[in-house]
């Protein structure tokens, strides 16, 4: 049989989903040029990272997040099993990730992002509009997972000396830098007439204004968050990527974040997230639900 007579077979809305965040993190990965981060052209502030291993790392993580949009559908409400559930798939998820890229965490953050936001648009896709699927993913996050074992994470380690809010309290707060901070700049930039690279660019500079990003803090300090804040917002004010002078200066906070090893993957994985949620609508609109409204 010849390659054109299989039928292609339907996607499950699992894996939909899955393909969804994927995408995002594709996308993240490869848009250019961000500051001190992994792109097309090259490794950023990353020894051990580089852009094939960040793509091997997102293609590796499709089946967590497929497992992750049927456990909504086993599960069905909000609670500690379902929860609970979670927390076991993106443990195993991390483990899939270390194995793919031999050791290095390339996603960790995006994982735990990326896996409650899918797992809260399984829940109803009836309604999927971003605000929604965030405040679900925060009611997830906001559950204790009993199974945890406390680890001296980097997040850990930062916010005991600084008093940094991580990733964690970024969900459980409803991700407000895609809210309030990364979306709203996506579509000031659109509307102002970027086309769609510099608009992400501007949405991840936007994100890098106000986030206490622990990869940074972990790396270069307050010194470092202050240069990735003040160097960010002054990208911004000079009129974004698009902008001669908003290149410029993001060319400048490019050297300075190098010279600081300050790398902000926290605020890559959140422009992950808002690509995520912000795809959710036009592509699951007309789907049905996997599962009846989450209580
Ligand atoms: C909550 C997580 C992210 C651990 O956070 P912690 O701060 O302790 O660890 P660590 O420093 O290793 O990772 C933080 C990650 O978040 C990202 N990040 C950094 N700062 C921020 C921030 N302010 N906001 C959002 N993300 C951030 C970074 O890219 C980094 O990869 C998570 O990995 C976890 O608890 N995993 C256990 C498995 C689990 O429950 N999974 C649920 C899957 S839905
Ligand atoms: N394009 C990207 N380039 C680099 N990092 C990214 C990118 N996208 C997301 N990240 C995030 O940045 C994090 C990597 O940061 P970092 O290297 O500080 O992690 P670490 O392994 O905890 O620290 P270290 O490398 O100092 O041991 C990953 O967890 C990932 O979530």
């Amino acid at each position: 049989m010849s390659a054109l007579q299989l039928t292609p077979q339907p996607v499950s809305l699992a894996g939909h989903l899955a393909d969804l965040a994927v995408d995002a993190l594709m996308d993240e990965a490869n848009l250019s040029p961000k500051p001190a981060l992994v792109d097309r052209r090259g490794n950023g502030a990353h020894t051990d990272l580089h852009l094939g291993l960040m793509h091997a790392s997102a293609l590796s993580l499709w089946p967590t997040f497929k497992l992750m949009a049927e456990a909504a559908a086993q599960f069905k409400t909000i609670g500690q099993p379902l929860r609970e559930e979670l927390g076991r798939l993106g443990r195993e998820g991390e483990a899939t990730m270390l194995q793919t890229t031999g050791g290095v965490n390339t996603h960790r953050g995006a994982i735990w992002a990326l896996g409650l936001l899918v797992t809260a648009a399984a829940l109803d896709t009836q309604d999927c509009k971003a605000a929604t699927v965030c405040q679900r993913a925060a009611r997830l996050a906001l559950i204790e997972d009993r199974q945890v074992v406390a680890s001296n994470s980097h997040g850990r380690v930062v916010a005991q000396r600084y008093g940094a809010m991580g990733a964690r309290e970024q969900a459980q707060l409803g991700f407000p830098a895609v809210m309030n901070v990364a979306l709203p700049q996506l579509q000031r930039s659109r509307a102002a007439g970027s086309g769609e690279q510099n608009a992400r660019l501007d949405a991840l500079l936007a994100i890098m204004t106000t986030l206490a990003d622990t990869c940074v803090l972990y790396r270069a300090g307050l010194e470092g968050l202050q240069a990735m804040q003040q160097g960010a917002q002054r990208v911004l004010d000079a009129g974004g990527s698009a902008s001669l002078a908003g290149r410029r200066a993001l060319h400048y906070l490019d050297q300075q974040l190098l010279a600081l090893n300050a790398s902000p993957g926290g605020a890559a994985d959140l422009l992950a997230a808002c690509l995520f949620v912000e795809g959710l609508e036009p592509a699951l609109g007309h789907v049905p639900s996997l599962a009846p409204r989450s209580a």
